[in-house]
């Protein structure tokens, strides 16, 4: 089922086209990349899809209506979450508050009234940690918490609004290898196990062919590709967008689905 359809997309900024006739889709239950070196315009992209910016041209269709025009809160009530690259969690308030929070959003309710928001939605705001393996941390401050695990808390956080897509913007950034694979690792999983669309933007290649279905490509605003990982690899065009950067992309080592890179690839830059 189509979750996101995306027809003709264009955004201005002045005299620069930075999403320019843009289409694509993502179905549920897909895990699927936007890559682009830096000035692409995915963030843009995220932010038309999310209503924080409008656009000059096009449709933004989520779940069969077009979302184009409605404010950012009505967007994200009728299911479309984001991350962001520097992960958004109250720093003073406990892991297992912060994803109540999240819940007493989704349930719009007024609290303080009568009882103390932490007895509010506890049992499912432990569940949703134990989900991103952050269940034993519940009551440890979120300031305390290293970065990969404070990306865990924002994932649950993002989860209590039961998207039915989730925008990640970038959201290994600032991680160690590792960590940035066992997270993508994590939410792979939950785009199986909800039957969620996730697009997420990645600027390091590794992660993008170990684990996405599929890739799109924009490069000064244009789609200039849109594939399985294998053809994304060997697109003459996608090659050439990082080729300007001295960064390209090996095939995959025979029995392993992860490529190895030729080169550092963990931050293109414009070609
Ligand atoms: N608010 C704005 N005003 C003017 N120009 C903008 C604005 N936002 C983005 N741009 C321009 O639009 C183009 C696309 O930017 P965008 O941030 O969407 O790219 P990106 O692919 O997300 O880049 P990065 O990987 O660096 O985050 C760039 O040329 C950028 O300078």
């Amino acid at each position: 089922m189509t979750t996101l359809k995306i027809r003709h997309l264009t955004k201005l900024f002045g005299g620069v086209r930075a999403v320019d006739d843009v289409s694509f889709s993502v179905r549920s239950g897909e895990f699927l990349a936007l890559i682009g070196p830096n000035g692409a315009g995915k963030s843009t992209c995220f932010n038309m899809i999310n209503g924080q910016l409008a656009p000059n041209a096009g449709d933004i269709r989520f779940s069969g209506r077009s979302i184009v025009g409605l404010p950012p809160r009505a967007i994200f009530r009728m299911g479309v979450g984001r991350t962001f690259q520097i992960a958004a969690t109250f720093a003073s308030m406990t892991v297992l508050e912060n994803v109540q929070m999240g819940l007493i959003s989704h349930a719009a309710q007024l609290f303080g009234l009568w009882r103390p928001a932490r007895v509010l939605h506890r049992e499912p705001a432990i569940e949703l940690l134990r989900q991103v393996g952050m269940a034993d941390a519940a009551d440890r401050a979120c300031r305390e918490l290293a970065y990969g695990d404070v990306k865990r808390v924002e994932l649950a956080i993002a989860l209590a609004n039961a998207p039915r897509l989730l925008l990640m913007d970038e959201p290994t950034a600032g991680m160690a290898p590792r960590e940035r694979n066992d997270l993508i690792a994590l939410v792979k999983q939950l785009v199986v196990e909800r039957n969620m669309a996730v697009l997420f933007t990645e600027h390091s290649m590794d992660v993008v062919f170990a684990h996405a279905d599929r890739v799109i490509v924009l490069a000064r605003g244009k789609l200039i590709a849109d594939g399985a990982v294998a053809a994304i690899r060997d697109d003459p065009q996608v090659q050439e967008v990082y080729f300007g950067t001295g960064k390209t992309f090996s095939r995959r080592t025979a029995g392993h689905q992860a490529p190895r890179p030729c080169t550092d690839q963990s931050s293109p830059s414009p070609p």
